[in-house]
């Protein structure tokens, strides 16, 4: 065959491809989305949003009596995530991934259909039974290269659903897939954002917004706000003597330190270098310098092997208080600074406090 001949072969049969997809095309159109179910879609301001909404629609869609989503939550375990209809498995039920047709339909990712639950060995179609479904057709969320879980739709009838629902789920689900992967890549990238990559803690550019937000729970809580300006001493010379890699050591140690001392609902940040800052909501002086010396504690005990030694490490401590309302951040900062920038020179490792009201 000349090249020629070829290249003409190859040209027919990628028109003939066409042809093919074209016809396909044509069919797949016949998946009607009801112009409602788009308009409440971009409405949603959550992905929960977007997964109630699949959930309700697609139990009109398909004229199911219940429709559910489940999502990937541990190696041996799935999630209902979404429901709607008969309420045959609870939403706060794990469903586990060995011995469901839901669970074997994420491990294979490939779509089942039982007409029937009559002597179904598995699980969760034994539940949609008792509950009065008669069958129930599940499809894979694929996603690129990961499967994030399953959709399910029931009906009480045995043998309800026919094979274009199943293509039509099966869209559905993958449209859904692509939906849940960008919302938690867009997750990643927030946390991303916010977070001090050294330490883990929040970092500077996101503690006006968080704190903002505890302020906002504060003014309507009891107790005062407690600020603490946390700035290590001399660390340049730790720097210096044992290189820039322990320094970042030491400040990973310390941000542990940190997480370790204070609530988990009060606010850490690195401000920058080595100088971090801790929010606490509803303290009092009691509260907020016996947390400070808990944390001195800890700071104390702190050993950061080095070659044949260890660093050892203290902090100039700035703290406030404040109990009325109207807090300006960076007036706030400026006067922890104040005081941080006090028990420096009045020799450091050590705490200065103002009560400011304002
Ligand atoms: N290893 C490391 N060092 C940092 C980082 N950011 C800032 N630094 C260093 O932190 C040091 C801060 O030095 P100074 O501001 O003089 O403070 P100090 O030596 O702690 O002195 P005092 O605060 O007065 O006790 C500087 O040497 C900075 O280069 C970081 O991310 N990693």
């Amino acid at each position: 065959m000349t090249l020629e001949q070829t290249r003409q072969d190859r040209k027919r049969s990628s028109s003939a491809q066409r042809d093919d997809d074209a016809v396909s095309l044509r069919a797949d159109l016949t998946i009607e989305l009801p112009i409602r179910f788009v308009h409440e879609l971009s409405a949603a301001e959550s992905l929960q949003d977007v997964l109630d909404t699949v959930a309700r629609w697609s139990s009109t869609v398909f004229g199911a009596n219940r429709a559910s989503i489940t999502l990937a939550q541990s190696e041996t375990e799935l999630t209902l995530i979404a429901m709607e209809g008969n309420n045959a498995i609870p939403m706060d039920q794990p469903v586990p991934i060995y011995g469901t047709m839901v669970g074997r339909v994420y491990r294979t990712r490939q779509a089942e259909y039982t007409e029937r639950f009559d002597g179904s060995p598995d699980l969760d179609c034994q539940m949609l039974s008792a509950k009065g479904l008669g069958c129930c057709l599940d499809v894979p969320m694929i996603s690129g290269s990961r499967c994030v879980g399953t959709m399910n739709i029931a009906h009480e009838s045995p043998n309800a659903f026919t094979d274009e629902d199943r293509e039509r789920l099966q869209a559905m689900a993958h449209w859904v897939a692509a939906s849940i992967r960008i919302h938690h890549q867009i997750e990643e990238m927030e946390v991303l954002s916010e977070t001090d990559p050294l330490t883990g803690v929040c970092n500077r550019r996101a503690f006006a917004t968080r704190f903002a937000t505890l302020a906002k729970r504060w003014q309507r809580g009891k107790g005062a706000l407690g600020v603490a300006l946390v700035d290590l001493d001399h660390f340049k010379s730790i720097n210096d003597t044992y290189g820039h890699e322990s320094g970042d050591r030491v400040l990973v140690a310390v941000a542990k330190a940190l997480d370790a001392s204070f609530r988990k609902s009060d606010l850490i940040a690195r401000m920058g270098g080595e100088e971090f800052c801790v929010v606490m909501a509803g303290v009092d002086k009691p509260a907020l310098m016996s947390a400070l010396e808990r944390f001195n504690l800890a700071l104390s005990e702190l050993e950061i092997p080095v070659a044949d030694s260890v660093i050892r490490v203290t902090a100039s401590i700035g703290a406030l208080l404040i109990d009325s309302d109207g807090t300006d951040l960076d007036s706030l900062v400026n006067q922890a600074d104040q005081a941080m920038y006090k028990a420096k020179t009045n020799g450091r490792n050590r705490v200065e406090f103002v009560h400011v009201t304002q």
